[in-house]
């Protein structure tokens, strides 16, 4: 791993991840590591509220990684923690640069006129030629099935072809990482499956873009490589794909047994 390439968080003493969530893992090359993540608030009162405790994931490079969870457990704060918009109270994180934190809202992605404009957007701090800007967009519009829609007024695209423009404006600045935060909450199912679709080709295309997708719908699953399941501000469990749906369905099973047992 090279550190200089990573944000470094209020260190301690960080014990190593559980090995037995890790083992198949073991020869691979991380994107994301958090270790023993804690995140705390302090409300009006001066109590200290724990948001997250003790949070430790790894998602290896170059794949698609999905965060699930109940509500209210914890999952946006941890994905703001790993982008940087929230410090740690306590914990180590690695997260490899550049990264991209995408939001939920496609309203609040896209800020220029065009398609074109927007995806270049980013591109201003890198002194680049024209044509150099120009062949980036191109490649990222592509790499998230959009090249069709280069001159088009933003205004006129739906919410899932807005959340691929704001993919393509982090993919054509070269990102490694997308953090992306329920970017299906306010799609319909067509524009749902065309965001994940268009993330995961996007890592297709370079092989060393890692995304990391919090969502709270099943479904998606079968799009991921593997999945950190949470509950409770706490990892509960980190594995492949078809482990954790297994797992989660499992849960839900005891839980409809206990409701009509009680
Ligand atoms: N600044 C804050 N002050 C107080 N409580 C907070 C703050 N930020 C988050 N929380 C609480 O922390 C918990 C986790 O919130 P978070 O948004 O991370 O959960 P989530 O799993 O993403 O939820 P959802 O699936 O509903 O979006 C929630 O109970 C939330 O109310």
């Amino acid at each position: 791993m090279n550190h200089s390439a990573l944000i470094r968080a209020s260190i301690s003493n960080v014990p190593p991840l559980n090995p037995t969530h890790l083992t198949s893992f073991d020869t691979q090359k991380f994107a994301i590591e958090g270790r023993n993540v804690n995140y705390s608030v302090r409300t009006k009162h001066g109590k200290w509220v724990p948001i997250l405790k003790d949070c430790s994931l790894r998602i290896p490079a170059g794949q698609l990684w999905m965060l699930l969870g109940p509500n209210g457990c914890g999952k946006s704060t941890l994905l703001k923690v790993l982008a940087g918009l929230l410090n740690p109270t306590h914990g180590t994180i690695y997260v490899e640069r550049p990264k991209s934190y995408v939001f939920q809202n496609p309203d609040h992605q896209v800020v220029m006129p065009t398609v074109e404009a927007d995806v270049a957007f980013g591109l201003g701090k890198f002194n680049l030629t024209k044509e150099e800007v120009r062949s980036r967009v191109a490649k990222a519009l592509d790499s998230v099935g959009m090249s069709d829609y280069l001159r088009r007024p933003v205004q006129t695209l739906s919410g899932g072809q807005k959340q691929r423009v704001a993919i393509a404006g982090a993919l054509a600045e070269a990102c490694k990482v997308l953090l992306l935060d329920e970017l299906t909450t306010f799609l319909d199912e067509n524009d749902q499956v065309g965001v994940i679709k268009a993330v995961k080709s996007s890592l297709g295309v370079s092989g060393d873009v890692t995304a990391l997708w919090v969502t709270h719908r099943l479904e998606e699953l079968e799009y991921a490589d593997g999945a950190v399941y949470m509950e409770d501000g706490r990892v509960i469990m980190h594995s492949d794909a078809s482990t954790i749906m297994g797992f989660i369905k499992e849960r839900q099973a005891s839980y409809v047994d206990w409701i009509n047992s009680s």
